[in-house]
């Protein structure tokens, strides 16, 4: 019999749940930092579950994934040194090798458990942690963008879950300052920001905070996920202080990168008219968000 995968009480949607059908369950267990859950579904495909929390599905991972890499990574002339916070599942790492300019990739992800069961169950997504330029860092991405040496990324990708649980200093100051340590003057950050519809407060603090570390443009970006709570994911898009970004038109246009789309791994939601799209905001958006 077919259950639902239900949660009414998560603090980041209070009185909201958002149900799908379960044909049923590859995996089910629990790591050190989070309950994991993978489950064929009836019409999304595989989805990916963290502390009861959906993360992806195979049906619209692209929308997410795509947005949160190419939204920053099209807003420089030519990225070569990126760093992915979290990502575990490969997504962003897929979708970073599609930029040839790209010379190294390090990704920071805490938890072992995640990256093994993407492999498993995921292989469309983990397909990224083969790439050559990828050096793998499993662990905490304070700690590590600590030691990292001033300067040294063109681009910085936080791909987190939600701030409950082990993303939970991912949007607080002192995380976005070593951040900005490390990105070189004129590099970005693309940040997962939560939803226009539920999340203003939140969203206000971390551009606030944003708006005081990063002296280039601060700007927010958003896309339709429809297995994220409200049907939205913002992003939030930063530039270091140092030559001028202007995310609102990509200056590195997907369209004209050499092999940007390999064939049987097409881009599937990301284009240069959904990246300009993007950042166009509901009044009530504009209002509460622009501002700060
Ligand atoms: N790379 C997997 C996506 C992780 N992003 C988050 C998943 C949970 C959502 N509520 C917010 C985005």
């Amino acid at each position: 019999k077919a259950s639902k995968v239900q949660y009414y009480n998560n603090p980041m949607w209070p009185g909201e749940a958002h149900s799908l059908k379960v044909e049923n369950i590859l995996y089910q267990g629990k790591s050190p930092y989070q309950e994991v859950l993978v489950f064929e579904s009836s019409t999304y495909g595989k989805v990916l579950v963290l502390d009861g929390i959906v993360q992806l599905t195979d049906k619209d991972e692209c929308a997410y994934q795509e947005m949160i890499t190419h939204l920053p990574l099209c807003s420089i002339p030519s990225p070569k040194k990126v760093l992915v916070i979290g990502g575990g599942d490969g997504g962003v790492l897929r979708e970073i090798s599609r930029h040839s300019s790209v010379e190294s990739i390090d990704i920071c992800e805490i938890d072992q458990l995640v990256i093994d069961i993407c492999k498993e169950f995921f292989p469309h997504l983990s397909v990224g942690f083969e790439d050559p330029r990828v050096q793998l860092h499993v662990g905490d991405a304070v700690e590590f963008l600590r030691n990292a040496p001033e300067g040294t990324y063109d681009a910085i990708i936080v791909d987190s879950s939600d701030p409950i649980g082990p993303a939970q200093e991912l949007v607080e100051k002192p995380f976005f300052e070593t951040i900005a340590r490390a990105l070189r003057p004129g590099g970005v950050l693309c940040n997962q920001a939560e939803s226009m519809w539920l999340h203003t407060h939140l969203i206000q603090d971390m551009l606030s905070i944003c708006r005081e570390t990063f002296k280039g443009s601060v700007r927010y970006a958003w896309a339709s996920v429809p297995t994220y709570p409200s049907g939205v994911i913002g992003f939030l898009l930063c530039a270091k202080d140092g030559p001028p970004v202007n995310f609102l038109t990509p200056v590195n246009p997907i369209e004209e990168v050499e092999g940007a789309t390999k064939a049987g791994r097409e881009i599937r939601f990301y284009n240069s008219e959904m990246h300009m799209a993007a950042f166009v905001l509901p009044t009530f958006a504009k209002r509460e968000l622009e501002a700060y």
